[in-house]
């Protein structure tokens, strides 16, 4: 059973770690322990202790900089930290810079991909100032991207500090996520206060003491129906625990690459293009001596050596509201057109 992951995440001073504390609570009351991760920007933990003051819980902590960047490596030890002690979920409270998205693709890292599954996206939006971010960050086109991302990629958008703006600037910002977001539900708050047993729906006392961190669990077939795979592929959206989140990972293990080249990957993830957020991968060509890291991120590829990795290729796409069975079967055709078949 794969761990469930929360991902926290809204620009600074939103609310969320006044949300993480109702969340924990409501957590403890349904017997769920939770693993937390913190990441801030800054060397001095102050949510941290805020919430160790609060709650007897054992937290995890990236700081002094941002997953998305110079934090990648760490947070996926810190996550095999946290998972070592079982926890029936685990929440990550991101810096109010982060881009979910590439926390969703670090939770498919190799390491993590059989443990742990992205359940929920929660984007925290500060009423008063959400509106103003675009001609406040207008010199920092990625921030206003990344601020952008964490509106359209949230599963649930809590609209908080109401108490702060009145009920006409409440309608222009619900009117301006709407166009940015158009399917999530917008949960209006004060205080972070929300139904947070909905933030918890799904999720359940499920790590029993025989789930041993490092018992490989089956890849998960979700291969075309009435076909033998030719590759594994793992989802976040498992059967046995469903999920909710409309970002959706799916992560490859690719053992051989035939006559696979760089150029037919790019042919494959251009055809996704619309639903595509994000894909990383390594791969060994048979026409090269050494691996590849591919990168591909606002609709760009980049491909670069990487002759220290060790492993084998593997891809991993990160996508919004896809038919997860469609591009499969586009890169099952991909394999298949260079003499990679089933066995
Ligand atoms: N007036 C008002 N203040 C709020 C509300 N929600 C949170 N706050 C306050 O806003 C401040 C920031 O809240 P946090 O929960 O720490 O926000 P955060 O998103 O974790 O902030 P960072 O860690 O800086 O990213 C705190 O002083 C909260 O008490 C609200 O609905 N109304």
């Amino acid at each position: 059973m794969r761990i469930p992951v929360l991902i926290l995440s809204g620009f600074l001073g939103s609310g969320k770690t006044t949300l993480l504390l109702r969340l924990l609570a409501a957590a403890g009351k349904r017997g769920l322990k939770p693993g937390i991760l913190m990441n801030e920007l800054g060397r001095k933990d102050v949510d941290g202790l805020i919430l160790q003051e609060s709650l007897d819980l054992s937290i995890s902590r990236l700081l002094d900089g941002c997953v998305c960047c110079s934090k990648k490596e760490e947070m996926t030890g810190k996550l095999l930290e946290l998972i070592d002690d079982r926890p029936d979920l685990i929440v990550i409270e991101l810096t109010g810079v982060a881009n979910p998205e590439e926390v969703a693709l670090a939770l498919s890292d190799p390491q993590l991909l059989r443990q742990v599954k992205l359940q929920r996206i929660v984007t925290v939006l500060d009423a008063e100032h959400v509106l103003a971010y675009n001609s406040w960050f207008q010199s920092d086109q990625a921030l206003v991207r990344t601020l952008r991302r964490q509106i359209e990629t949230a599963d649930v958008l809590v609209l908080n500090k109401l108490d702060l703006v009145s009920a006409s600037v409440r309608f222009k910002v619900e009117k301006a996520l709407r166009k940015q977001n158009a399917t999530s539900p917008i949960w209006p708050a004060i205080q972070s206060n929300i139904d947070t047993d909905l933030l918890l729906e799904g999720i359940e006392k499920t790590m029993k003491a025989s789930d041993a961190r490092l018992t490989p669990l089956p890849g998960r077939g979700v291969g075309v129906s009435g076909k033998r795979r030719i590759l594994d592929a793992v989802s976040n959206r498992s059967h046995e625990n469903p999920s909710f989140t409309r970002v959706a990972t799916l992560s490859f293990e690719l053992p051989s690459l035939g006559q696979l080249t760089s150029r037919q990957i790019e042919q494959f993830l251009a055809l996704h293009k619309e639903v595509l957020l994000r894909a990383k991968g390594y791969f060994k060509f048979s026409h090269q001596t050494e691996p590849f890291l591919l990168q591909y991120s606002g609709k760009r590829v980049t491909w670069e050596a990487a002759p220290q990795y060790e492993g084998v290729s593997y891809l991993v796409l990160i996508g919004l509201d896809w038919d997860e069975a469609d591009v499969i079967r586009e890169l099952e055709m991909t394999l298949e057109r260079n003499g990679i078949r089933n066995a």
